[in-house]
């Protein structure tokens, strides 16, 4: 007669790591005690089928999915597109190799985590699938907490379920922040200050703030499987290897195009390449930011965290930040060794090998090695506490978060175009008393000249927003400059309903994150906690010159235009102003790139008056104001930034008739 096993049932959310986690120490550290209280441990992971479509993994294909498409609220689109399904599915199986590098392993599941975890309660109680005796015990659930609302239903339905079956559950703080939740000052969410300076002051210095971070467990140390695993319940299978579940995620997501009639195209004939190539997972994250430190790139990113092309001009951790591959605090720590001079460990690399040639480096020679905090370094522990802060709102904030009046929960913010479609639109206006306007799948059948559609191809005319909406479709990523500018435009320019864009961005994203894009459109919107409002609105072409001064991005997504003045070198001023907003270049050179004609060339949904203003010969900026902060990104710096570059003016022309005060 054999014990029955006592099984620690783990289920792991956004928190895919082995490293810096919390639960898994306390696992390590208990199994190393003389008495375990578990004698297995059963790390689980569901994929979870309103956020992710999981048709993909029915056994018999033609079968029916017991769950409804994970499709947005409003728009319609899938909620998690290719690229984020890709990141996950390899996040997912860089942890299983850790797990199992630890004396563990990961069980996947799809379905919805309360179908899943009672199917297994269920399974284990009733001894069918015990090789033992006696029937398992499963002792306790463990999981980490989350904001969202969703998230936190998720966290109320595994409750029932566990309670249902008697078993203790225990909801674990997220520990993957910057700053720990436990030394908040204000640890009411209501007390949380609306403006992000003010929340900052209460924290600083920033670089004293975090907690220290948990070492990985020792190799072994994690107790063993339970001797039989209760199967995925029908009508869904898990695959075996890793290409296989990449396959089940994307299967559904074949119809590329989401519906747009004409989905944007690599652009073959610039070069172009995607800002985020890199894979899913703990170790690859880990090597980012060894990569980053040992580049200089982390030193270097004060000066430049506002580019818009390339791998190294801004961190990109933020994929791994979302899924928990990596913690804040550690990124932190990385930061503090290297500032203090000290050399780091070698990465464990279970499994998964190395796409770095820094990753375990001496750092010696790196630029700002041992020489304190530096800007750069200073520049990055800021930016990560806006996510703290994101995150923080959203939990303030709760479902208002997703609500057409946002925060503010006023009615300042007006949806026009999408409540007043055009006349041979087919979609039915939304009902006047249904917040939420349920549309969805309406967005498919936009015609092509709708400003949705036209925005979401990259088809508006203004040429930052277009190669931006390129950029993320074809890559998952754009940078926070380009993001502002996207969002802005949607939701100032063009008045359409802010949320399609926040479900465009979870859609397409592949480092969607429920509090940092929810909060930031809401912050871009005018809707949430931007000091200024319904006020402040980005002119994408002023963000051009300051940030694109010679149309490098545009042209780069936007293969049409990378042949404008024959190829050459541009330089600030007509010839840039016919990049940033096509109807601009001359009739000749629109004949020579075979732009006549063509709808967003000669038809833009917005046309923004913007020149060199000559007279100023180098001085202010046009409007003062500069750069545009759009504050969430440290706006004081993006003003100085701004300063001196002017030399342009904002004419009055300025055909959407925003107000031009808090134009940027
Ligand atoms: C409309 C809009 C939607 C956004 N949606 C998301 C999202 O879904 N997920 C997401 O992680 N970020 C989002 N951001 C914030 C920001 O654009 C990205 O975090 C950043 O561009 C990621 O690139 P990076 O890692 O190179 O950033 P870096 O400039 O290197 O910054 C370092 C880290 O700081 C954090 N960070 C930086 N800026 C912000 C910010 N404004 N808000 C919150 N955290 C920030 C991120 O974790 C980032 O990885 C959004 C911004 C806007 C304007």
């Amino acid at each position: 007669m054999t014990t029955a096993p006592k099984i620690l049932i783990y289920l792991l959310r956004r928190d895919l790591r082995s490293t810096d986690n919390p639960v898994l120490h306390e696992v390590s550290r208990l199994h190393q005690q003389s008495q375990h209280p578990f004698t297995h441990f059963l790390p689980i992971y569901v994929f979870p089928a309103d956020q992710v479509e999981v048709s993909g993994f029915l056994r018999d294909s033609s079968g029916e999915c017991p769950y409804p498409e994970a499709r947005s609220y409003v728009g319609g689109f899938w909620r998690c597109g290719p690229f984020r399904a890709k990141f996950l599915a390899e996040s997912v199986w860089d942890l299983k190799k850790q797990l199992e590098d630890l004396g563990s392993g990961l069980e996947i599941r799809v379905g919805s985590l309360h179908d899943a975890l009672r199917d297994i309660l269920k399974q284990f109680k009733d001894g069918s699938s015990q090789k033992t005796d006696s029937p398992a015990e499963v002792s306790e659930i463990w999981m980490t907490a989350e904001e969202g609302t969703e998230e936190k239903q998720e966290e109320k339905e595994i409750r029932e379920v566990a309670e249902e079956s008697g078993v203790k559950l225990k909801l674990w703080q997220d520990e993957k922040y910057l700053v720990d939740d436990r030394d908040l000052p204000n640890q009411n969410p209501e007390d949380l200050s609306d403006v992000f300076t003010s929340f900052r002051k209460t924290v600083e210095p920033l670089r004293d703030a975090p907690r220290k971070r948990l070492a990985r467990p020792k190799r072994g140390s994690l107790p063993p499987l339970p001797p039989s695993i209760p199967p995925q319940a029908d009508p869904f299978v898990i695959p075996d290897s890793f290409d296989s579940l990449n396959s089940a995620l994307q299967k559904p997501l074949q119809d590329v195009g989401f519906g747009l009639p004409n989905p944007p195209k690599w652009p073959s004939n610039t070069g172009v390449q995607s800002a985020i190539p890199f894979p899913g997972g703990e170790s690859h994250g880990q090597y980012r930011v060894r990569h980053l430190l040992y580049s200089g790139a982390m030193t270097k990113y004060k000066d430049n965290r506002n580019g818009l092309l390339g791998t190294d001009f801004s961190t990109k951790l933020s994929a791994w930040l979302a899924l928990g591959c990596i913690t804040a605090r550690w990124v932190h720590w990385e930061m503090y060794d290297f500032e203090e001079g000290k050399n780091p460990e070698p990465l464990p690399l279970a499994g998964t090998q190395s796409n770095s040639e820094h990753s375990d480096s001496d750092m010696r020679h790196a630029p700002g090695f041992g020489k304190g905090q530096n800007k750069g370094t200073e520049g990055v522990r800021f930016e990560l506490l806006w996510r703290d802060y994101m995150r923080l709102c959203a939990r303030k904030f709760g479902s208002k978060l997703f609500s057409i009046r946002g925060f503010r929960g006023d009615d300042q913010y007006k949806a026009v175009e999408w409540k007043q479609p055009p006349e041979s639109d087919s979609v039915p206006a939304p009902s006047a008393n249904d917040e939420n306007n349920n549309i969805a799948r309406k967005v498919n059948l936009l015609p092509s000249s709708h400003p949705l559609t036209r925005f979401l191809e990259g088809r508006t005319g203004t040429g930052l927003i277009d190669a931006t909406s390129r950029e993320l479709f074809l890559t998952g990523y754009t940078s926070n400059r380009a993001r502002q500018n996207h969002a802005s435009f949607l939701a100032k320019h063009l008045r359409l309903d802010w949320r399609l864009g926040a479900e465009w961005y979870e859609c397409m994203l592949v480092d969607y994150d429920v509090s940092s894009n929810w909060g930031n459109w809401c912050y871009v919107a005018g809707v949430g906690n931007d000091p200024r409002g319904e006020a402040r609105k980005f002119n994408p072409v002023k963000q051009g010159v300051d940030y694109d001064p010679k149309g490098e991005f545009v042209k780069g997504w936007m293969g049409e235009l990378s042949g404008v003045y024959g190829g050459k070198e541009l330089h600030r001023g007509e010839e840039l102003m016919g990049v940033l907003q096509a109807w601009r270049l001359p009739m000749e050179e629109k004949k020579k790139l075979g732009l006549d004609g063509v709808e967003w060339v000669d038809k833009p949904l917005v046309k923004i008056d913007f020149a060199v203003d000559r007279k100023n010969g180098g001085g202010k900026g046009g409007r003062g104001r500069g750069g545009g902060g759009g504050g969430m990104r440290g706006g004081r710096n993006d003003r100085g930034r701004g300063r001196g570059r002017g030399n342009w003016r904002s004419g009055p022309m300025d055909k959407d008739r925003a107000s031009q005060a808090g134009t940027v």
